[in-house]
């Protein structure tokens, strides 16, 4: 039996990640961490019998420990609960799908302890990739991909450790709002930009999606993962989503992976990685497919796109306040305090009032969105 713990079990990719330790019957869930859905919480307690169970939320921690109390289980709270979780003596693998830089410390902490992380928490590379890489190097232990195009790069490196990349061709869907112009994104409202043509995830990274500040994310995510600049990571638009990303070698190969689009896929990758295992689902069917489309991303609409290139390629506490800047304004926009548009604006003024740190600390990187998050609430 694998034994694996999970942050974010009640989110998209934690309900998705069960469903593959359900189907395959040979994974032991020890521990599982969230923010306040307790009733599915409780659920997936008596499914899976956990022994440590995180909640962030101490009241809904108390009323869970009530609903729970016929059960051998230990519930605790807040971040040291999280980072419990995450260091849990016989877990093998940590799969981290807390959304937002929230999971940076749980994943250091993890590494530190010698457990491997099947990674979907983008914000923790993006805005700590410099300490967590090296980290995990040190302690010997790898970091998985579970982001789709991540795990596609990653699956399409198979068999050729020896050969440099030339470039990352990173797939994007274009997001709900592809070909329009600024002037036609005046008026958007939250349910407009929570329409994904393809993919049904977390509301904060289908905004990210519609935006394409999650292309940017990814291509500092990538940069981390595969030890490419940002330059080397040319994002395609692929509406269809079918093609999941590429690597071009050096003599003009270029090897995809391409798929259904099933976040169960990646997930099970990671899981059992190097292994491939059955999966079952909807499989590609190249008769009845139609035809797949490629197109050059328009930065001056999603500019949020061009933003993160300039992050990634600063580097330093920059991300940070790009990842931080977005994270908050998101959370705006989804609470209707903010338009649309105000997303990206937000996250360019954010990144020209900040002063760059070259190499920042854990501590530097919290501060930097303590103050990103100050500024924005500045605002209003
Ligand atoms: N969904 C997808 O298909 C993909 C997601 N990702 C990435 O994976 C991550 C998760 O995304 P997704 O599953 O969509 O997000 P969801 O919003 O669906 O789920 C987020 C999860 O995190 C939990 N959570 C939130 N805040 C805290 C906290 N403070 N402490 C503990 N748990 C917390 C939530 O708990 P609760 O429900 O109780 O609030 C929930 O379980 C993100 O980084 C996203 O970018 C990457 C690729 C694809
Ligand atoms: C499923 C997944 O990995 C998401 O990150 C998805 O790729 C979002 O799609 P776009 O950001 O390309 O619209
Ligand atoms: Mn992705």
């Amino acid at each position: 039996m694998k034994k694996i713990a999970i942050l974010g079990s009640t989110g998209s990719i934690g309900t998705q990640t069960l469903e593959v330790v359900r189907e395959n019957g040979d994974i032991e869930v020890l521990g599982l961490a969230a923010g306040s859905n307790i009733s599915l919480l409780e659920e997936q307690i008596r499914e899976f019998q956990p022994k440590l169970v995180a909640v962030w939320d101490e009241k809904k921690a108390a009323e869970l420990k009530i609903k729970v109390q016929d059960l051998d289980v230990k519930i605790v709270t807040g971040m040291d609960g999280l980072i419990e979780v995450s260091v849990m003596e016989e877990v093998e693998i940590l799969l981290t799908a807390v959304v937002g830089m929230i999971g940076i410390r749980p994943t250091v902490e993890a590494i530190k302890a010698g457990k491997d992380i099947a990674l979907a928490n983008k914000e923790t590379l993006v805005t700590a990739g410099h300490i967590i890489m090296p980290l995990a190097k040190e302690m010997g232990v790898s970091i998985l991909p579970v982001d789709s195009e991540h795990s596609a790069i990653f699956q399409s490196l198979q068999g050729n450790k020896m050969n440099s990349i030339h470039k990352i061709l990173l797939t994007a869907s274009g997001g709900p709002f592809r070909g329009k112009k600024q002037e036609d994104l005046l008026n958007i409202q939250v349910e407009d930009a929570l329409k994904h043509p393809n993919w049904a995830m977390g509301r904060k990274i289908t905004i990210d999606s519609s935006t394409m500040v999650n292309k940017g994310l990814e291509v500092i995510e990538a940069k981390w993962l595969f030890g490419v600049e940002v330059d080397k990571v040319q994002v395609v638009v692929q509406p269809q989503s079918v093609i999941h990303s590429m690597v071009e070698y050096e003599d003009g190969a270029i090897i995809a992976q391409l798929g259904t689009p099933d976040m169960k896929l990646p997930i099970q990758y990671a899981l059992y990685y190097p292994k491939r295992r059955y999966l079952p689902g909807d499989r590609l069917d190249f008769w009845r497919m139609g035809k797949l489309d490629f197109e050059k991303p328009d930065m001056d609409t999603f500019y949020g796109l061009a933003l993160a290139y300039e992050a990634g390629r600063t580097g330093g506490s920059l991300p940070t306040v790009f990842n931080a800047a977005n994270e908050m304004a998101v959370g705006q926009f989804l609470n209707r305090e903010i338009k649309y548009l105000e997303i990206i604006e937000i996250i360019e003024d954010c990144m020209r009032a900040h002063k760059n740190i070259e190499n920042p600390t854990l501590d530097q990187i919290l501060e930097t969105e303590a103050e990103t998050y100050a500024r924005i609430k500045s605002r209003r």
